[in-house]
């Protein structure tokens, strides 16, 4: 199925020329904020905000926990951009509405993409709380013909038939352990498959059981359209999860899951999604990273 919004090479760069002219940032990291992840962005010192409304060609956020603010600013010396909420399939938004951002973060400058998302556990290890690295993906509407990348492509950004083998780059994961290790958090922090689905609502016991046949360790409903398209047009991906619920997989006796647990989770473990984030920006150049 072909993207129903036809974005042309001129609309990004149209969204991009108006932001570079509206701020002195620019930035060589972009961080797309999960549900309730939001306030990494208020690590940032020497702040330019911008609602997603009045940034030309943006599509808007619809989602509780999704404040709908673009904001730039320097983490000791590192020029980031901040999306303070995403786009979702289930908004209604088409694939191509969704990644908008990506490739104008390319426009920008960016090489290196951070994505966060919140994630319902489907590995029995798992509990709530935990952070989970992201290894790899599936991206079950990406399987069924739901690709940002369909339609012509346009060399500019990257090739027709791109890989998607070790996208998640090895280096910021290693990074993300060690930081850990220093923050004393080890023990919260797993490494797995990130698995998105479409949404909006979660998953049924069958679904859930599927899943957890299929090696899947962490579902949710976002980020591997935004990784496909950063992957395509050469970008560095680091991303990780929030584990904010249990997937229900048994028909007996376990509470549902809602949004608000969601919520109430990715409030509770912010603090150190922020130091871990920033810790990973900051020791980036330390590693001998591109950013
Ligand atoms: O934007 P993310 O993927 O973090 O949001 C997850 C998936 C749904 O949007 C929402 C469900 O609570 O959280
Ligand atoms: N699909 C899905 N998305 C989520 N986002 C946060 N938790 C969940 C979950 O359990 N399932």
């Amino acid at each position: 199925m072909h993207c129903k919004d036809q974005i042309s090479h001129k609309d990004y760069q149209r969204t991009a020329d108006w932001l570079l002219s509206q701020t002195q940032h620019r930035p060589k990291v972009a961080i797309i904020c999960g549900s309730g992840l939001g306030m990494l962005a208020d690590t940032l010192q020497c702040q330019d905000s911008f609602k997603y409304s009045d940034i030309p060609g943006f599509p808007q956020s619809t989602v509780q926990g999704h404040a709908g603010k673009l904001v730039f600013g320097e983490l000791e010396g590192k020029i980031c951009v901040c999306m303070q909420g995403r786009f979702h399939m289930y908004e209604g938004h088409s694939l191509c509405k969704v990644t908008f951002p990506v490739r104008v973060f390319k426009l920008l400058g960016v090489e290196t993409l951070i994505v966060t998302n919140a994630a319902g556990a489907i590995a029995e290890s798992y509990h709530c709380g935990d952070v989970m690295i992201i290894r790899d993906h599936i991206n079950f509407p990406g399987l069924a013909g739901l690709n940002p990348l369909i339609g012509p492509n346009d060399d500019k950004f990257g090739p027709r038939f791109p890989p998607m083998s070790g996208v998640y780059d090895k280096d910021l994961q290693k990074l993300a352990f060690d930081i850990c290790k220093s923050m004393g958090v080890s023990q919260f922090v797993q490494e797995g498959v990130y698995c998105m689905v479409g949404g909006p609502n979660f998953e049924s016991v069958a679904e859930a059981k599927l899943l957890y046949k299929l090696g899947v360790d962490a579902v949710g409903m976002s980020t591997a359209p935004e990784v496909l398209v950063a992957s395509h047009c050469g970008m560095r991906v680091f991303g990780l999860s929030l584990i904010t619920n249990k997937v229900v997989k048994s028909y007996e006796g376990s509470e549902p899951t809602n949004h608000e647990d969601v919520l109430a989770v990715s409030k509770m473990r912010s603090e150190m999604l922020q130091k871990l984030i920033s810790g990973i920006i900051i020791r980036m150049d330390i590693n001998n990273n591109k950013a």
